[in-house]
Order: structure tokens, then C-alpha cells, then sequence
């Protein structure tokens, strides 16, 4: 029934295959997971999870068939054409430079919506992905994405599970925290380091963990036992989250929009821009957003619903003036201008007090969707 296979990748449990339905007549892919490498519980559960999500979300890389022989368990998947997210703008990134980025010819706010939306489905049936990332992320040739490795997802709203997911990508109490965690919650952290991932190229932090005894996380900065985060650009962003992010990765971009050659902050400037993201305020503004709903230290601020509200708003506002940066723009963003001996700190408070202002915005927009 499937032939002509051929391998696509080989993750860290299973190798997936492209391979052709006879019965029908189009390709699949399938993801065959040794037995030795996965337990059985682990495949039903993954079963299990695909069932219940069911062939319905456009935006979900549903389950066609299941079957297992001897040696392996096999997943029949719809199969998506290009690929993950990872690979895809690895390759982009390849084709362009600093002072000329690759142009990735895709929708950023479509590719927000479509994520939130297989998300927010799965929500709704009470599963946690719980290993959001690029390379779980696939898109088809018509350039929509489906959301694919539900393996670590679960349908436990509360969950103790303390190394499920990807380090760089982890809300930072599931490394560890008396009471359990909220699984859905985490989801809209991964959320937020992906679109970071997705905009730059990379993501803020190593990890979100700080080791502590009682398991209380949420101290900021210094733990309550003089304990600091693991990662030091996690520290940072524990103190002073508005800042790091402009340092590590507004800084760099603002710098070479000048001409100027980036020296401060550590982070590397993407080599690609998105279609649809072409003024340097957009940039900002998601960045703010992603700080105050999504990567946000504490689990109740995070809100995919209310992110998608304020990404929606700085689109909308955008495509009235959609002609790509200008010098005034980065004169206004760049708080003192050409005279800015302490820019970085300047800017960052700067940013600071505008971000103030988006979660003033963000109260007004929860007011009236209320
Ligand atoms: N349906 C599909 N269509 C096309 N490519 C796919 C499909 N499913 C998976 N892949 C490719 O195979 C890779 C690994 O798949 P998947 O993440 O499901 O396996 P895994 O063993 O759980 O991986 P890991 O544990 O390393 O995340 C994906 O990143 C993607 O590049």
C-alpha cells in the first residue's frame, strides 16, 4: 500500500519517510518509531492524542492511518511538502546577508494566526502540545503550516512532568515547581521564543530554568536561596525583560538599518526579512507583545487569544503605511538620535516606557473584547 519510500529526516526517536498511497493517490509521510526506542505507552499516547485531534484543523498535520509490525511503530501522516519552519528558513538565511537579507516569501501575521489557531483547537479539546519549536512546525507548498510531533503532548491540564519539551523553548516552570504547572500555559511560552525564533533567527535564552530547592519560581533575579537563573541571558531577561530583548536583538538590527557596525549585544541579526514585515515599528511592537502575553514570567499573563488581538492591531495599523524603513523611523525609534553616547540604555528605557503603554493598550483591548 506504501511504496517508493524515501527518508526525510531522522529526529531523535523516529525516521519519517515520504512514501505513496496507492489507495490514495497522493504522498504520505510516515514516522516510524523503532520499538526499541519508544515505550508503548509513549506510541499510544501519541495515537491517542492524534485520534482525538482528528483530520478537521487545516493547521494540524493529522494522522491518516496507524500500523506497527515486528519492529516498529508506524504513524501515516499527512505529508507537508516543504518541510519544517527550522530547515526552511536555514535555507533563506543561507541566501542572504546582513546589509542584504534573504527575503522569506511568506506571511509572518499568517503563519501567527495559523499556529495560534491549531493551538488554540487543540486547547479546546484539552491537549498541551508541550514541544512547540520551528522543527515542529511544517508547511505545505501552498505556504500554510501544520503543526505537527504531538509525542510529548498531553491531556493533563496540571502536570508535575519536569523534562518534557525542548530546553530553549521551555516555560520556566517546568524545570521544576512545588505545585505543577499549567501545560496550556506553557504552550503560549513556546509560543512566544518561536515567533522570537522566527524573527531572528534565534532563540533569547539556552534555557529557562532556575535551579531552586523549594521549587519556587517565581522569584525573580536572585533566586530566594541567592540562586540566579542557569543562563545567564535568562538572568538578564528575568531583571530586565524589555531591555534584554532590545540589546540582544533590536540593538543589532537598528545599528546596521543605520550603517553603523553592530558591537553591542550578543544576539545575531537575522539574515532574512518576512514579506509582510517590513517597518522596523512592527518589529518592536511584536517583540513587546511576545514580552507582555506570551514570554512572560508569570503563567497568568500568558494569552494566545489576546496576543493574536494586539499582532492583528499592529498589522492593521501597518498596512496604512507599508513602505518599508525610513530614516525618520529609526531616528524616532532611536530615542536621542544621532547624539547617543549611552544608546543602548537610552533605548532601552525608551522601549520600556512604550511597552508601558502597550499593556495600557493591551487593558483597553481586553476591555472591549469583554
Ligand atoms: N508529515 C510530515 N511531512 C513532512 N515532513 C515531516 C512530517 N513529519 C515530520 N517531518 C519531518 O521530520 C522531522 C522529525 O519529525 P518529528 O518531529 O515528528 O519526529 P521526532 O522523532 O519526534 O523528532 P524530535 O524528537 O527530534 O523532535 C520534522 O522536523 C520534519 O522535518
Amino acid at each position: 500500500m506504501y511504496s517508493n519510500l524515501e527518508q526525510i529526516q531522522s529526529g531523535s526517536f523516529s525516521t519519517v519517510y515520504k512514501a505513496w498511497c496507492s489507495t490514495l493517490n497522493k504522498y504520505v509521510a510516515l514516522k516510524v518509531i523503532p520499538k526499541q526506542k519508544y515505550t508503548e505507552t509513549g506510541i499510544m499516547n501519541e495515537f491517542k492524542i492524534m485520534k482525538a485531534l482528528g483530520t478537521k484543523h487545516p493547521n494540524i498535520c493529522s494522522m491518516i492511518d496507524y500500523y506497527e509490525d515486528d519492529n516498529n511503530y508506524v504513524l501515516v501522516l499527512e505529508y507537508c511538502e516543504c518541510g519544517d519552519l527550522y530547515d526552511f528558513l536555514s535555507i533563506v538565511k543561507r541566501q542572504g546577508s546582513i546589509s542584504h537579507p534573504a527575503l522569506i516569501q511568506l506571511d509572518f501575521i499568517k503563519i501567527v494566526h495559523q499556529l495560534i489557531s491549531a493551538l488554540e483547537y487543540a486547547h479546546g479539546l484539552g491537549i498541551a502540545h508541550r514541544d512547540i519549536k520551528p522543527e515542529n512546525i511544517l508547511l505545505t507548498k501552498e505556504g500554510n503550516i501544520k503543526l505537527a510531533d504531538w509525542g510529548h503532548a498531553t491531556l493533563n491540564r496540571i502536570s508535575n512532568d519536569f523534562n518534557i519539551g525542548t530546553d530553549n523553548y521551555r516555560a520556566p516552570e517546568t524545570f521544576g515547581c512545588l505545585n505543577g504547572h499549567d501545560t496550556i500555559k506553557c504552550d503560549a511560552w513556546g509560543v512566544g521564543v518561536t515567533l522570537f525564533y522566527l524573527m531572528f533567527g534565534q532563540c533569547p535564552f539556552r534555557n529557562a530554568e532556575i535551579p531552586s530547592n523549594d521549587g519556587d519560581l517565581y522569584d525573580f533575579g536572585k533566586g530566594k536561596h541567592g540562586k540566579t537563573a542557569k543562563c545567564a541571558n535568562f538572568q538578564q531577561f528575568l531583571i530586565d525583560p524589555y531591555g534584554f530583548i532590545y540589546r540582544y536583538f533590536l540593538e543589532p538590527i537598528v545599528c546596521i538599518h543605520q550603517g553603523r557596525p553592530y558591537t553591542a549585544g550578543d544576539g545575531k541579526p537575522s539574515l532574512y526579512v518576512w514579506q509582510d514585515m517590513v517597518n522596523i515599528y512592527q518589529i518592536f511592537y511584536v517583540c513587546r507583545i511576545i514580552v507582555d502575553n506570551l514570554a512572560t514570567i508569570d503563567a497568568d499573563d500568558r494569552s494566545l487569544s489576546r496576543s493574536l488581538v494586539l499582532f492583528d492591531k499592529v498589522w492593521n495599523y501597518n498596512s496604512n503605511f507599508n513602505q518599508g524603513i525610513t530614516a525618520q523611523d529609526i531616528k524616532e525609534f532611536n530615542a536621542d538620535g544621532d547624539n547617543n553616547n549611552n544608546r543602548t540604555m537610552d533605548n532601552a528605557s525608551s522601549m520600556k516606557s512604550n511597552m508601558a503603554n502597550a499593556s495600557m493598550e493591551r487593558k483597553q483591548i481586553i476591555g472591549k473584547s469583554s
